[in-house]
């Protein structure tokens, strides 16, 4: 089998093949032999001298595509004018775009959409700033917004960098959902400087998705949005993360016949991410979790000038065990990984309690490839969409979001997003479920529909709700 990488993508190259020296064939070999597969041929330009080419070729070895380039290049005859790949392609000029809902045709509609009609909406909004939900892209419009400081296991790329993934998830609520969310990169990473941000910006939107922004940070700020703004305010890779692990680990438990409050985890990672899983765990009624970051075990032996792994080390390793993830691990029923690639090793896990659960969900790496450790385990998922079992918060965002611009919620709280982790679980029904099928694809339009009015009925229940949507 050839190795997967992250160097898995497909691009174009443009080939000019003097045909009194070259024949096609050649290129052909060159790139076959270097590891490349060519799904596509497009001629451009044919004459009695030169031939010009674009030859679609898709690589999933690592190096594959400089030692291709190196090969044609060696090729007499053969020139490479240029090589594109399709993932940057797709980027140019950015993935998403602003489009008015209707057409400016005359005057009539000038002065309406804009001055001087505009004026009358604009004072009605004035005398009763609720309107500002039924008259403008508030009621629809959620801000995606990071600082770049933890983003996908990149870490602290900055606000340009972070771009490309803000896009991408403004994509994916418009196309699951369709809630209109727009990309906001901060040029800051002061704390006091993200809240003032958000909140000078919260009056055009219907809720705030914070993305990528790295703890201990991140607590701070949502708890202060979350105080401070009347919309809901939700940290997607704290809470939607913790969400999809719990919808996953329900079903994983299930399969494996496993109690919750039996099951011994351990959670890799105490960052944003982990932290808000554990606390998921805790309120699903989990008593042994154990947290290892950097500095090993986090234990109540010790005191940590993070606050958060103060909080941590005093409500979780209830038997106060210390070490590094080698001892967290021994015996452990399931690892949950949201921290780096490629720190879990096959012994890691031939250590832990029989039919163990592996959910190693860093991106874009995992902590342990797939294809290393399905022999050993009960149950595997990854974070990645090109494996099985891909526990990803792109499953909770998009409908949590629907659900709660549906009901107006002032907030996301605990109850909606227990209601959204049973709702996705719930996709899967008792036939279906299999080690290879925990957790629901993206592309079931099932989820979104299940995950929104689940979370309607839990925030009119617990009263976050500020209207009762039709159905
Ligand atoms: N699959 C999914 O839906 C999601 C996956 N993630 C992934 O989880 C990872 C963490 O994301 P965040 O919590 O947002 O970042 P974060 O920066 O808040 O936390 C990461 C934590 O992992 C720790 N860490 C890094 N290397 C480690 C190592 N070798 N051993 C132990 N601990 C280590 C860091 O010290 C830090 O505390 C990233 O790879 C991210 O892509 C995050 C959110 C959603
Ligand atoms: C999926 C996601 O939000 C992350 O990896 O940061
Ligand atoms: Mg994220």
């Amino acid at each position: 089998m050839k190795e997967r990488s992250m160097d898995g993508k497909t691009i174009i190259l443009r080939l000019e093949i003097d045909t009194q020296q070259a024949y096609f064939g050649k290129a052909v070999s060159a790139i076959e032999a270097a590891g490349g597969d060519i799904v596509a041929i497009d001629v451009i330009q044919t004459d009695k001298q030169v031939s010009i080419r674009d030859l679609t070729v898709k690589i999933t070895e690592a190096g594959a595509a400089e030692r291709l380039q190196a090969a044609l290049q060696s090729v007499p005859g053969i020139r490479l004018r240029h090589v594109s790949d399709r993932t940057f392609l797709l980027h140019l000029g950015g993935k998403i775009t602003i489009q008015p809902k209707t057409p400016i045709q005359n005057r009539d509609d000038l002065s309406r959409v804009y001055t001087p009609d505009v004026a009358r909406v604009c004072q009605a909004i004035e005398a009763d700033p609720k309107k500002a939900f039924t008259l403008t892209i508030k009621r629809n419009t959620v801000a995606v917004v990071s600082d770049g400081s933890a983003v996908l296991g990149l870490g602290n790329i900055g606000p340009y960098a972070a771009m490309p993934v803000m896009e991408g998830k403004a994509m994916l609520f418009k196309q699951f959902a369709d809630v209109d969310a727009f990309p906001i990169c901060l040029d800051t990473q002061d704390t006091e400087q993200i809240i003032a941000s958000i909140k000078h910006l919260a009056p055009a939107f219907g809720g705030i998705n914070l993305e990528d922004i790295s703890a201990p940070r991140c607590f701070e700020i949502e708890r202060r949005l979350r105080d401070e703004l009347d919309i809901p305010v939700f940290h997607d890779d704290q809470h939607g993360t913790a969400v999809v692990l719990y919808a996953g680990l329900l079903n994983a438990l299930k399969l494996t016949k496993r109690k919750i409050e039996d099951t011994r985890f351990v959670i890799c990672g105490i960052g944003a991410a982990g932290t808000a899983c554990t606390k998921m765990l805790l309120a699903g009624g989990a008593k042994h979790i154990v947290g290892v970051d950097r500095e090993g075990i986090l234990t109540a032996d010790k005191t940590y000038s993070h606050p958060m792994w103060q909080w941590y080390a005093q409500n979780t390793n209830e038997a106060r065990i210390s070490g590094g993830l080698t001892e967290a691990l021994a015996n452990a029923d399931v690892f949950i990984g949201v921290s780096a690639g490629g720190i879990l090793t096959r012994e890691h896990i031939q250590s832990m309690a029989p039919e163990p659960i592996v959910f190693a969900m860093a991106n874009p790496e995992p902590e342990i490839r797939p294809e290393l450790a399905e022999d050993i385990v009960a149950v595997m998922a990854t974070g990645r969409s090109d494996y099985p079992n891909q526990i990803n918060n792109v499953l909770c965002f998009p409908g949590i979001f629907r659900g709660a611009l549906d009901s107006r919620a002032v907030t996301i709280n605990e109850q909606m997003k227990l209601a959204a982790a049973e709702a996705i679980a719930s996709v899967i029904n008792e036939d279906e479920l299999s080690r290879f099928y925990i957790i629901p694809s993206v592309f079931n339009a099932r989820v979104v529909e299940e995950v929104r009015k689940r979370v309607i009925q839990a925030a009119q229940d617990s009263g976050a709700a500020r209207r009762r949507p039709r159905e």
